[in-house]
């Protein structure tokens, strides 16, 4: 029996919030785990502390099943994404904690390595086509062999995904949310343009991919989907909202462009459909958001009986905790397809020290035992919560539309 002896949850904004919690057992093995919710991370930290935290005391650390279901099941009201994200941070704690006691990195205790090497691919975006082209050039040159396109659309100052900086791209931008301005059929016309420029600078020996971030609907996605077919690319990232999954039906009669939807999932259960009827090909749940290691090699193991596979979220407001918990999951899980990675900030590495690390074109969890990620609490106390919202998006008469 490792008893937990405490547990508490720091919330630290070295440029963005991250909430992460920390547990420490009578032995004095401590574990981590991540439970950001991007512009609703004190929901989480709430939850964390007034109603989960009173539970764990005095339980098994290495009951990592159990308590999960203690968590799920005994909460009653199941599932979301606040309830998903806290039992996530326990459930990454619990395994960095047996790691640690068991001298390995938590990859070696999910079976083993299934690959020397994890494919991540990362964000080219350019205020126009030359600018995100010359980008997405910049990343094969750092290796990168598989490249997301996002390009600003001509008549629409702001659209997700297009950053002011190269490198870094944060989305949370303001403390009340920015509203940014939509037009399907402007960035119906400049996607194709852009993947025809990109595959004639690029050449076809890198993967390309694109996120239309749930602003399409089902018939606009699969003509979209068509149009960009003849540049082949790897995936079309969440064509529509995923909320009725029979929409991806419609899309699928449409197009064989790649599939790929789930980062704002948080169980099986929102994927069930899409997975058994093969409406997808990549899954791209998360360790945070969707309930922890634990629940989302569920989730695997479910998609891989229909040939459908992993393209887990890596955005920046998934902390280096979650990163690191995911590569242990990628690198083990068969039916591993791709990792989104989207590079953390200077002051961010600093406040969680890592072990993973990128070369040609791959993430590798490294060595170190548990999930190999460490939070200086020392530095995190120098950045102090501060309210941070995603954007709305409005379409040119006022309406409300997807961000
Ligand atoms: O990284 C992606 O694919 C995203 O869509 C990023 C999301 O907008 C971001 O994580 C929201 O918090
Ligand atoms: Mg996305």
């Amino acid at each position: 029996m490792l008893k937990i002896r405490s547990a508490r949850v720091i919330v630290t904004c070295p440029g963005r919030n991250f909430v992460t919690l920390k547990i420490e057992t009578d032995d004095g093995v401590t574990g981590i785990g991540d439970a950001t919710l991007n512009g609703r991370e004190l929901a989480v930290a709430a939850y964390l502390t007034d109603h989960v935290i009173p539970t764990l005391i005095g339980k098994d650390a290495h009951r990592i099943e159990d308590i999960w279901q203690y968590l799920y099941r005994g909460a009653y009201w199941r599932r979301g994404p606040v309830t998903m994200s806290a039992i996530a941070a326990v459930d990454m704690a619990l395994w960095d904690i047996k790691g640690k006691v068991a001298g390995l990195p938590v990859y070696q205790l999910l079976g083993g390595a299934s690959r020397d090497g994890v494919m991540v691919y990362g964000h080219a975006n350019g205020v126009s086509i030359e600018d995100t082209v010359a980008a997405a050039l910049d990343y094969k040159a750092q290796g990168y062999k598989a490249i997301r396109l996002q390009s600003g659309v001509p008549g629409l100052a702001s659209t997700y995904g297009v950053s002011k900086d190269k490198m870094f791209y944060e989305p949370a931008d303001a403390d009340l949310p920015t509203e940014n301005l939509w037009s399907t059929e402007r960035y119906m016309r400049v996607v194709p343009e852009l993947f025809a420029a990109a595959r004639e600078a690029l050449g076809w020996d890198v993967h390309l991919l694109h996120d239309v971030h749930h602003r399409l609907t089902p018939i606009e996605a699969g003509r979209l989907g068509k149009d960009l077919e003849p540049y082949r690319p790897f995936w079309m990232e969440d064509a529509v909202v995923a909320d009725n999954q029979d929409s991806f039906r419609l899309i699928r009669q449409h197009t064989t462009t790649p599939l790929a939807v789930g980062e704002i999932f948080n169980s099986v259960w929102d994927a069930k459909q899409l997975i058994q009827e093969q409406l997808i090909d990549y899954i791209r749940a998360t360790v945070v958001h969707a309930g922890g290691l634990t629940h989302l090699r569920r989730i695997a193991s479910f998609a891989d009986m229909f040939n459908v596979r992993t393209g887990c979220h890596g955005a920046t407001d998934l902390s280096p905790v979650t990163m690191a918990a995911a590569l242990h999951f990628d690198l083990s899980v068969p039916n591993f397809g791709i990792q989104e990675y989207m590079r953390h900030t200077e002051e961010t590495d600093k406040v969680f020290p890592h072990a993973y690390s990128f070369s040609e074109g791959s993430l590798h969890p490294g060595e170190a035992p548990g999930l190999g990620v460490d939070i200086d609490e020392e530095a995190a106390a120098r950045y102090p919560y501060s309210r941070a919202y995603l954007p709305v998006n409005r379409l040119e008469d006022g309406s409300m539309h997807n961000w």
